[in-house]
C-alpha cells in the first residue's frame, strides 16, 4: 500500500495539521512582540558585486545581476556549489560589503523602498556563521544582555524579561536557560543548541529580517534538521522574513524551505518557490530523478569544479544561466517586483535611532556581562591571578628576605626589574578572554547595537578592579619575602607601579589582538612588544650607550622603563645600606656617599650613581607618564575600532 494512502497515516498528518496550526496561533499571540507586521517584502534587482582580484589585481565579478524577492512569513535559501557567491549575496543584501576594493551595484527595497545600512540596521539582524556568544554566560543570560543591548529604554524590565522567556521558548531551549553556553574548560550546550541561541539572542531584538550565514554547517544531518525546523517555523509563525545561505541541505531540510535561489559562478541558475524547481528542471532538459536529494542533484548539476571534459561542463552550465536568463519564471520574478515597488509602501521608517538605549546604559550592560564572565570564567581572570600568585612565591623566595648590605644593591635591583617586566609580560594570558569579547563586539556592532565607546570604556573599566587585585596579591607575598624597603609608604607605591604596569600592558594587549584578531598572531606580536620594552628601557643596555634609534623612537615611551625608574627610586630613595669592611678593618663602600665614614651607603648615591641614568626624577612626574601611556594605549585602541569596521 502506498503511504500517502495509509488512513491511518493521514488520520496523524490531519491531526499534525490542525494541532501545528493551532500550536501556530498560540505562539504568535505569546510571541506578539515578536511578529511583524511592518516588513511585507524585501526585493533586489540587478545586484551585481566586483572586487579586485587578489592575484591579477583587476576587477573581479563574483555575484551578477541577482534579481529576486522573499515576502514575510517565508525562507529563502542560497544554495550553490562552495564559492559560487551564497555569502557575497547574503552579504550584499544586508549591507555588509564594506570594503573599498568591493563595489555592489544594483538597488535592495523593503516594501518597496530603497533600504540603505542604517534603515536596515533597524529591522534586521545577521547571524554569522561561526557562533559568537560569551561560553560562560547561561543561556538565559546571553538572550537577556542581548536584550539590554538592542531594546529600547521605553521598554521596561518586565517586558524584557518576558521577551527573553518567548525566545527561549521559540528555540525550544528553556530547559537549558541556566546552563553555560560552554567554555574549552567547563561543557556547555550541544553545537545545534549554540546555532538556536544565536538566533534566538538575535530574535529578542525583535528584527523583522533574519539573514543567517550557514546556520547548518558544523552540525550533523540531525542538528541540521532540527535547526532548520525551528527556523522554517520560526519565519512562519512571527511573519519574519529569513534569508539564509546553506551548503547541502538533505532532503528533509530541503522541504523546509520556501524559496531557492540557486546560484553557480556567481550567476542565477534558478529563483523561486521550492514547488516550482522541478516543473523548472524538467523544461529545461535536466529532470530531477526520482528517490534523490534533488538539493544534490541540482548542487552537482551547477558545479563544474570536478567535471572531467571541463569545456562540456562549461558550456552546460552556461546553458543553465542562458536558460533561467530566458526563462518565464526569470520575467515573472521582474514583473513581481515590480508590482511590488508599485504597491507595497507600507510605513516603515518610523523607527528613529532614539529608539535605541543611550551609550552609558549600553556600557554598564557590558560591564554587567564582563562582570559575569570575569568570575565565571577562569581563563578571564582567575588563570591569571593564579599565575601571578605563582609568580610571586618564586620571586619572593628566589630574592629571600635580602639584607640591607651593599651586596643586595645590584639584587635589588634585579628583583626590581624582574617584578616590572615580568608581571607586563605575562598580560599575554589575557589575549584569549579579550577575543572573545571583541569578536562578540565585532558581530553586535556589525548588527548596529553598539560602538566602539561603550565597549572600550566597558573593557578598560572592568579590568581595574582585577588587575588592582592582582597588584596587592602578588606584592603581599613577593614585596615582604624579599625585604623590599619595608615601610607601609614603600609597599604602596610598589603597588601602584605594578598596577600601572598592569594596565598598561593590558592596554597594549587590547591594542594589538584588536588591530590582528588572530590568538597566535596576537600572542607573537605582543610577546615580541614585550621583549621589545624589556631590551631599550635602559635596564639590560644604559640609554647611554643605546643607539639612537632605540632610544629615541622607542625608551621614552617604554612604560617597563619608567615603572622601572619608579620602583628603584622607590626602593633607594630613603634606605641605608652597609659597606663591606676591607682587609685593613676600613671601609669598602661600592657607591660612595655622605654616609661612607660611618660605613654605609645612603640609597640616593645609587639613584644618582646608578649608570642608567635614571636621576631622582620625581614619582609624580613618572605616574603622569605613565598614566598618559595608558590613555594612549587605550586612545589607540578605540581609534583602532572606530577605523576598523570589519
Ligand atoms: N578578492 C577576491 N579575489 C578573487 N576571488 C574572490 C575575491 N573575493 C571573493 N572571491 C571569490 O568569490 C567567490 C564567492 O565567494 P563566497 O564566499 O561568496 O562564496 P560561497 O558560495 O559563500 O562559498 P562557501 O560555500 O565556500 O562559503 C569565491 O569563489 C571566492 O574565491
Amino acid at each position: 500500500m502506498a503511504v500517502g494512502k495509509n488512513p491511518a497515516i493521514q488520520a496523524t498528518r490531519l491531526f499534525t495539521n490542525n494541532a501545528a496550526e493551532k500550536d501556530l496561533e498560540q505562539s504568535r499571540q505569546a510571541n506578539n512582540h515578536f511578529v511583524n507586521d511592518t516588513v511585507h517584502s524585501i526585493s533586489w534587482e540587478n545586484l551585481s558585486v566586483t572586487v579586485e582580484d587578489r592575484r591579477t589585481k583587476t576587477p573581479l565579478t563574483i555575484l551578477s545581476s541577482a534579481s529576486g524577492h522573499v515576502e514575510a512569513g517565508k525562507v529563502l535559501a542560497l544554495m550553490g556549489p562552495s564559492g559560487c557567491g551564497k555569502t557575497t549575496m547574503l552579504n550584499a543584501l544586508a549591507h555588509r560589503l564594506t570594503s573599498s576594493k568591493t563595489k555592489t551595484t544594483g538597488t535592495i527595497q523593503v516594501n518597496g523602498q530603497a533600504a540603505s545600512a542604517s534603515k536596515l540596521s533597524y529591522i534586521a539582524r545577521y547571524v554569522e556563521q561561526e557562533d559568537a556568544l560569551i561560553g560562560s554566560l547561561t543561556v538565559k543570560e546571553s538572550i537577556y544582555f542581548s536584550a539590554q543591548l538592542a531594546l529600547p529604554s521605553a521598554i521596561n524590565k518586565a517586558e524584557r524579561m518576558g521577551r527573553v522567556k518567548d525566545a527561549l521558548h521559540s528555540f525550544g531551549i528553556e530547559g537549558q536557560a541556566d546552563t553555560l553556553v560552554g567554555t574549552p574548560l567547563r561543557k556547555g550546550i550541544s553545537g545545534g543548541q549554540k546555532r538556536r541561541l544565536s538566533v534566538a539572542s538575535q530574535l529578542v531584538t525583535s528584527p523583522k529580517i533574519l539573514f543567517l550565514d550557514e546556520p547548518t554547517s558544523g552540525l550533523d544531518s540531525a542538528a541540521s534538521r532540527e535547526v532548520m525546523s525551528y527556523i522554517s517555523r520560526l519565519a512562519k509563525q512571527l511573519n519574519l522574513i529569513v534569508i539564509i545561505s546553506i551548503h547541502q541541505p538533505s532532503t528533509t531540510t530541503f522541504d523546509l524551505l520556501d524559496q531557492i535561489m540557486l546560484l553557480s559562478s556567481g550567476k542565477t541558475c534558478f529563483f523561486g518557490a521550492r514547488e516550482d524547481i522541478e516543473p523548472y528542471f524538467e523544461s529545461i532538459s535536466h529532470p530531477i530523478p526520482l528517490h534523490i536529494n534533488p538539493a544534490e542533484f541540482l548542487l552537482d548539476l551547477v558545479n563544474i569544479d570536478f567535471a572531467i571534459d571541463k569545456p562540456a561542463a562549461n558550456a552546460q552550465l552556461d546553458g543553465i544561466h542562458q536558460s533561467w536568463s530566458q526563462s518565464p519564471n526569470a520575467q515573472n520574478i521582474q514583473s513581481s517586483i515590480t508590482q511590488l515597488l508599485n504597491t507595497d509602501r507600507g510605513a516603515l521608517w518610523h523607527i528613529e535611532p532614539s529608539s535605541r538605549p543611550d551609550p552609558i546604559f549600553q556600557t554598564l550592560t557590558l560591564l554587567h556581562r564582563s562582570f559575569i564572565k570575569s568570575y565565571r570564567d577562569v581563563i578571564a581572570y582567575q588563570v591569571r591571578i593564579a599565575m601571578y600568585l605563582g609568580l610571586a612565591i618564586m620571586m619572593g623566595t628566589v630574592w629571600l628576605r635580602l639584607p640591607y648590605t651593599q651586596t643586595s644593591i645590584q639584587t635589588f635591583i634585579n628583583a626590581i626589574f624582574f617584578g616590572g617586566a615580568f608581571m607586563s609580560f605575562m598580560a599575554v594570558a589575557y589575549i584569549p578572554a579579550y577575543l572573545e569579547d571583541f569578536q562578540m563586539f565585532r558581530k553586535e556592532r556589525a548588527n548596529g547595537l553598539y560602538g566602539p565607546l561603550p565597549f572600550t570604556l566597558a573593557n578598560f573599566l572592568i579590568g581595574l578592579p582585577y588587575l588592582f587585585l592582582i597588584s596587592i596579591l602578588f606584592s603581599v607575598i613577593a614585596y615582604w619575602l624579599a625585604n623590599l624597603r619595608p615601610t607601609a609608604s614603600g609597599f604602596w607605591l610598589w603597588v601602584l607601579y605594578l598596577f600601572l604596569d598592569l594596565l598598561a600592558a593590558e592596554g597594549l594587549v587590547v591594542l594589538i589582538a584588536s588591530l590582528m584578531p588572530i590568538f597566535v598572531v596576537a600572542l607573537a606580536v605582543t610577546a615580541f612588544a614585550n621583549g621589545l620594552w624589556m631590551c631599550v628601557g635602559g635596564f639590560l643596555v644604559p640609554p647611554g650607550t643605546l643607539n639612537v634609534f632605540w632610544k629615541y623612537v622607542f625608551h621614552y615611551i617604554d612604560y617597563q622603563a619608567w615603572v622601572t625608574q619608579g620602583l628603584i627610586i622607590n626602593q633607594f630613595k630613603t634606605t641605608i645600606y652597609d659597606c663591606a669592611v676591607d682587609n685593613h678593618g676600613g671601609w669598602n663602600c661600592m657607591y660612595p656617599s655622605d654616609l661612607m665614614s660611618e660605613g654605609k651607603i645612603r640609597g640616593t648615591a645609587v639613584i644618582e650613581a646608578f649608570r642608567y641614568g635614571y636621576g631622582s626624577g620625581e614619582h609624580g612626574k613618572i605616574i603622569g607618564i605613565m598614566i598618559g601611556i595608558i590613555a594612549a594605549y587605550r586612545l589607540f585602541g578605540y581609534l583602532l575600532l572606530v577605523l576598523k569596521r570589519t
